[in-house]
């Protein structure tokens, strides 16, 4: 069984069709990178994936179940750019992932966690941060990292929650070459390493083609002003990587 699974998804804005009969079955530990045109409808789709827009028409499944209603630490999201707590340090940032997640045994009023419950959270926040290789900047605030490093932690914020699907929106896009390279390596070492299902929204295709399992190119058939909107974008392309990508088995990248 796929671990999502989108049929017939149509999304409109009053009369203008965005996305246009998606049909789409994404397997547990794939790393699908979403392309297409400026304006295509990439964000809008990530969006529907983590509940915070609502499909018009059609069906999306998280493991068998139609999807949560509302954004949940079932799904970690990463965008280009950072929204970080300033007046936080960067262990605090991590935290506040977890406060903002609490539920059940070891939390109180506001969702803020206690005790134990605090102790081996900001255990785990440290080795989050140790995985994305910020574990010397713990105590710095966000205005002391670099744009890189800011990802680094938007990473680690993300995946505190321990989310089954990670939505990335063109995560490294407003980074220097470099950087990004530096950062790709990042990501390839953490989806092989933990049990992640990843859709990244990305321009870039020698990234979408480095990262990912899987690369699929959403287009409009038909794309003239005087068409008024009334075709959306479909999938045109979905291209299997080759030689396959398995998640847990970097030697056969
Ligand atoms: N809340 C909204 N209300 C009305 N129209 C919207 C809304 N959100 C997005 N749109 C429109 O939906 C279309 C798709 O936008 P979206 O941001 O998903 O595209 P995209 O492929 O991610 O673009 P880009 O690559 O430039 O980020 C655009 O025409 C946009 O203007």
């Amino acid at each position: 069984m796929s671990l999502i699974s989108v049929r017939h998804l149509w999304k409109e804005y009053d009369d203008k069709v965005v996305l246009e009969d998606i049909n789409l079955e994404i397997e547990e530990r794939a790393f699908v990178a979403l392309v297409g045109p400026s304006g295509c409808g990439k964000t809008t789709f990530l969006k529907m994936l983590l509940s915070e827009e609502i499909p018009t028409r059609g069906i999306i499944e998280l493991d068998g179940k139609p999807i949560p209603k509302e954004p949940g630490p079932d799904r970690g999201v990463v965008y280009q750019r950072y929204s970080v707590f300033p007046h936080l340090t960067v262990l605090g940032n991590v935290l506040l992932a977890k406060d903002l997640g609490a539920r059940g045994p070891g939390t109180r009023l506001l969702g803020r966690v206690f005790g134990a419950a605090r102790r081996a959270a900001t255990e785990k926040a440290r080795e989050l941060l140790a995985a994305v290789g910020l574990a010397h900047a713990a105590d710095k605030y966000p205005s002391q990292l670099s744009g890189g490093m800011q990802q680094r932690l938007a990473l680690a914020q993300a995946l505190m929650a321990e989310p089954r699907v990670l939505l990335l929106d063109e995560p490294f896009g407003a980074l220097d070459p470099g950087i990004r390279a530096d950062i790709h390596v990042l990501m390839r070492k953490l989806w092989h390493e933990r049990a992640l299902t990843a859709v990244m929204v990305t321009h870039d295709l020698p990234e979408a083609f480095g990262l990912a399992t899987r690369v699929i190119a959403f287009e409009r058939r038909r794309d003239e002003p005087s068409d008024g909107g009334r075709y959306g974008a479909r999938i045109a392309k979905d291209i299997g990587i080759w030689p396959p990508r398995v998640a847990g088995a970097p030697k056969a990248v």
